[in-house]
């Protein structure tokens, strides 16, 4: 089917962009020469189509853009086209090349003809050389039709003003050509012959140029064909393409729309859910809120808890310090304590109570046996206390020093009873006992048995042992005496022979010095070590009287005493002391008739239990500070008078049997431990060594009184240092002012001693003149010899005039006090440097001889003879003024033979004044003394 469009052209309906499209122009309006164009827009988005152009009544052409659906392309291009580019398009209409025609003439028929050469050779080459792109696309088949007269001209259009007047122009032109071939058409019957001839050679020669034109516009076309098959095919692929993206765009719309309906269940799922979240979210954001209220809340807490934990740690700590400090206070109120129980302890002892200590032993085998039930209580035991069950449901308790219940051992007996230990090595007097029922462990506990060694092994080891710990400080003789006191007699246990039963001697004791018992006759072995010592104790317990008896097997039947002596001296101070460690195993207390002691055993209860109730009134007698104590009752209070008078420390065990039938003896025991224990015995003393003490008592006064004698010689010595160092200085004084003294009169003489012999000197001269003149008067009476006469003249002429003079000069400068001290001086000086100068010349001592009537007349040497006879001293104010002296009232010269201390050094050197020692200046002094006693 076939539509017209405007210009009276036919575009096949249903074209599609980029395919071929056939213009259908009826010839009519064909007027010979048509121009294709390729209206492909360039710009057009989808597609283009095919254009053509009419040349009008006008002479225009327009161009008529069949466009599709792009606005863009309905701005049709208008184009003027020239004839020859109408030829040379003609006979390509196909695109193809299939319908190629040979020559334009034969499809267009007379355009040929009408087309002048001058036309076609204006046509520049750029024309249609750009011609060519534009023809690629749309290959028209032009069919001649007839051309529409009422085509309406060509819509006036902006920008095409240009194009329309060059179009007018030319199709001015084509129509003069149309009407020129009109002419041709009718004339050419007429003329055509004629003019064929004409036209025939010029039109071949056209026609050459034209169809090598042609060749050329093939060429081109064939290019731009070949150009347009590949835009073509670019057209179909883009076509193509934009088909398959719109197939893709649909696909992808359809795509999106199902997406789209998706997305809107989607959202409105999505919605839902939003709006669920939402909900949530303000739940959630409420529940925020809540836990951020909290957590502030709990931020809060937790500033509180640190606080709280800050405070719970400072209270921690405080605690921790509370607990040290309540540990500290502890250990200190432990301390305390045991330094109250100590200085009570101290006190007690500074009281001089007997310290008692309550020992039990156990139940032995027999007790066991029978079933023996134990009647003592020893809950109380580390304060010291015990309880006695009696018999009726009663109960006393007894308070001692110490309670050692029946599973204490040795060690830890000894361990309260060490400091007695010691406290012999300082000096004081010792005494350990044990008393008790028989049987109850007396003897085990002062000597023990092998590998349970009791207290005196552990004593006598602890002495060695301090000994040896104050080796370089103390020096101690130790000496041990065993002996017993059995059946009231006292028996020396180390005695050779004094085997048990044997007979011994007898020993007594005796007061030495006061409150000092001694039992004289007593062996004491020297021991140097723990070995010798034991040795020593072991040999008298060995001798020691014992028996068997109900209630005991080896019943001490005998009060068994070990005495240590220990002589101490303190190589430091040198105090020496003189201790005793009495070391008493006492015979057991028995009851007779418990016993059923016969006989012997009997006589040995009897004696025992004297002996101990003598103990017992001592006891009571010292608890009640009596006036009398019964020493001397028994030879055992005897022997521990000492012990228990007040001078020693003193230690009672008191031993007990933890046996129900025992009962009664044990409370007696106990009771009469309790009194011991309130015996105020009052201080131990120490017992130092008199002799020693009084013999450096002695040393030490004759010490002080010699340090007193010393003092009062230093004393009556510093004072005579002192008066003579006072006199020192005054002679100093004096020896200076003597010195100035004697230093003017020295002065004084030398001048005095030079003027009197210038005096002297001038005297003679004169005398010499004289003489000399009384002897030429005599010449004149008697002449004398020649010879003589000139040999004395000669000597005179050359002697006297030079000495007189000097003399005469110097004596009338003298007397005329104009000459100075220095002339004196100097000439003084040169005499006294030269002695020759100072004696006479040979002619004056012939001179002299002349005057004494030829005898030599002795010159006086002593300076004072001639100045007492000859000289009047010069006076004092003619020479230099003397310095000044004190008055010799002020400063008057000791006598000589006191100078001889106190003079200054002599005259020749100066004095070397010294106040600082008498020693210095007392040979300077006695070197001037001398001088001055020469002088
Ligand atoms: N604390 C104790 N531990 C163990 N055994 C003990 C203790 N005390 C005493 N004995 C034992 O009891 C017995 C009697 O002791 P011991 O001979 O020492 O008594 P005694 O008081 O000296 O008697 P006597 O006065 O008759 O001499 C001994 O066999 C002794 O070993």
């Amino acid at each position: 089917m076939e539509e017209e469009v405007s210009g009276g052209g036919m575009v096949p309906s249903g074209g599609v962009p980029g395919e071929r499209s056939q213009v259908l122009i009826p010839r009519s309006h064909l007027f010979s020469r048509l121009a294709l164009f390729d209206l492909a827009n360039p710009v057009a988005e989808t597609w283009f189509g095919c254009v053509f152009g009419v040349v009008g009544a006008g002479g225009s052409v327009y161009s008529h853009a069949a466009t599709g659906d792009s606005a863009t392309a309905a701005a049709s291009v208008r184009k003027t086209v020239k004839m020859s580019e109408i030829c040379d398009f003609i006979p390509y209409g196909d695109a193809d090349g299939a319908s190629e025609v040979d020559s334009p003439v034969d499809s267009l028929g007379s355009v040929e003809s009408a087309v002048p050469c001058e036309e076609m050779q204006e046509t520049p080459d750029y024309i249609r050389r750009g011609a060519a792109p534009r023809h690629k696309m749309a290959p028209v088949e032009l069919f001649s039709g007839p051309s529409s007269p009422q085509d309406p001209p060509p819509p006036p259009e902006r920008g095409a003003a240009a194009a329309g007047e060059e179009g007018t122009a030319h199709i001015g032109r084509a129509h003069e050509i149309e009407a020129a071939a009109g002419v041709t058409e009718q004339g050419g019957r007429l003329h055509a012959e004629e003019r064929q001839s004409d036209c025939c050679g010029q039109l071949k020669q056209q026609y050459g140029l034209l169809l090598r034109e042609k060749e050329e516009c093939r060429r081109l076309l064939e290019d731009l064909m070949r150009e347009n098959e590949v835009k073509t095919r670019e057209c179909r692929e883009a076509q193509k393409t934009l088909h398959d993206m719109k197939m893709e765009l649909l696909r992808k719309s359809m795509h999106v729309g199902s997406l789209v309906e998706g997305q809107v269940k989607e959202k409105s799922r999505l919605c839902q859910l939003l709006n669920e979240l939402s909900e949530k979210f303000k739940v959630l954001k409420l529940e925020h809120q809540n836990l951020r209220q909290e957590s502030l809340e709990y931020k809060n807490c937790i500033l509180d808890a640190t606080q709280m934990s800050t405070s719970i740690q400072e209270y921690v700590n405080k605690y921790a310090n509370l607990e040290c400090e309540f540990k500290d206070l502890k250990e200190k109120f432990s301390e305390e304590t045991k330094e109250r129980k100590d200085l009570y302890n101290k006190v007690i002892e500074l009281k001089g109570n007997i310290r008692v200590f309550c020992r039990c032993r156990p139940l032995n085998a027999d007790e066991v046996a029978v079933g023996a039930s134990t009647a003592i209580d020893f809950e109380s035991a580390k304060d010291g206390e015990l309880i006695v069950r009696g018999h009726v449901s009663s109960k006393k308790v007894f308070k001692f020093d110490s309670v050692f219940g029946p599973e204490e051992d040795q060690e830890k007996v000894f361990e309260r009873t060490a400091p007695f230990a010691t406290s012999v090595l300082d000096g004081f007097n010792v005494c350990i006992f044990a008393y008790g029922q028989t049987g109850t462990g007396k003897t085990y506990t002062m000597e023990g048995i092998e590998g349970a060694r009791g207290v005196n092994y552990r004593t006598l080891e602890e002495l060695f042992r301090v000994i040896k710990e104050r080796e370089g400080i103390f020096q101690y003789d130790i000496t041990v005496s065993v002996l017993e006191v059995y059946n009231e007699q006292i028996h020396d246990l180390l005695l050779v022979g004094s085997q048990p039963g044997a007979t011994t001697k007898r020993l007594e004791v005796r007061q030495i010095a006061e409150g000092v018992h001694h039992v004289p006759g007593l062996v004491e072995a020297q021991v140097s070590n723990m070995n010798e010592a034991w040795e020593v104790l072991q040999t008298g317990s060995k001798a020691r009287a014992v028996g068997s008896t109900n209630a005991n097997e080896h019943s001490s039947r005998s009060h068994c005493i070990h005495c240590v002596m220990v002589k101490g001296q303190n190589l430091l101070n040198g105090e020496c002391t003189n201790s005793k460690l009495w070391l008493i195993d006492l015979a057991g207390s028995e009851r007779v008739a418990k016993t059923d002691a016969q006989g012997e055993r009997l006589k040995e209860a009897q004696n025992i239990n004297k002996s101990l109730s003598a103990l017992g009134d001592v006891i009571s007698a010292l608890a009640t500070k009596t006036q009398h104590i019964p020493f001397r009752n028994s030879k055992l209070t005897h022997l521990l008078q000492d012990s228990l008078s007040g001078d020693s420390k003193t230690l009672m065990f008191v031993q007990i049997s933890p046996n129900e039938n025992d009962v009664g003896e044990t409370l007696c025991s106990l009771n009469f431990a309790s009194r011991v224990r309130g015996i105020e015995l009052g201080q131990a003393r120490k017992q130092v060594d008199v002799g020693e003490l009084s013999r450096y008592k002695l040393m030490v006064g004759r010490a002080k009184q010699d340090m007193k004698d010393k003092d009062a010689q230093i004393k009556t010595m510093a004072e005579t240092i002192q008066s003579l160092e006072a006199k020192n200085k005054a002679k100093d004084l004096l020896t200076v002012n003597l010195q100035e003294k004697i230093k003017e009169l020295e002065s004084q003489l030398l001048v005095e001693r030079k003027i009197a012999r210038q005096h002297v000197d001038n005297k003679i001269a004169q005398d010499h003149l004289q003489k000399q003149h009384n002897m030429k008067d005599e010449k004149w009476c008697m002449r004398s010899p020649m010879a003589e006469r000139n040999l004395n003249s000669t000597a005179e002429k050359l002697a006297a005039p030079r000495d007189f003079g000097i003399a005469k000069q110097m004596f009338s400068d003298s007397n005329s006090e104009n000459y100075s001290f220095k002339q004196l001086m100097s000439l003084g000086e040169e005499k006294e440097n030269n002695p020759e100068a100072g004696q006479l010349p040979p002619s004056k001592a012939r001179r002299l001889s002349v005057c004494n009537g030829g005898t030599r007349q002795h010159q006086p040497t002593d300076p004072a003879s001639r100045r007492k006879s000859l000289i009047p001293l010069p006076r004092r104010n003619s020479l230099m003024p003397l310095p000044m002296a004190k008055p010799l009232a002020v400063a008057t010269p000791p006598p000589l033979d006191k100078i001889t201390e106190h003079l200054s050094p002599p005259m020749c050197s100066p004095p070397v004044v010294s106040t600082t020692r008498l020693a210095g200046t007392r040979g300077s002094t006695a070197s001037c003394a001398e001088a001055f006693r020469r002088k």
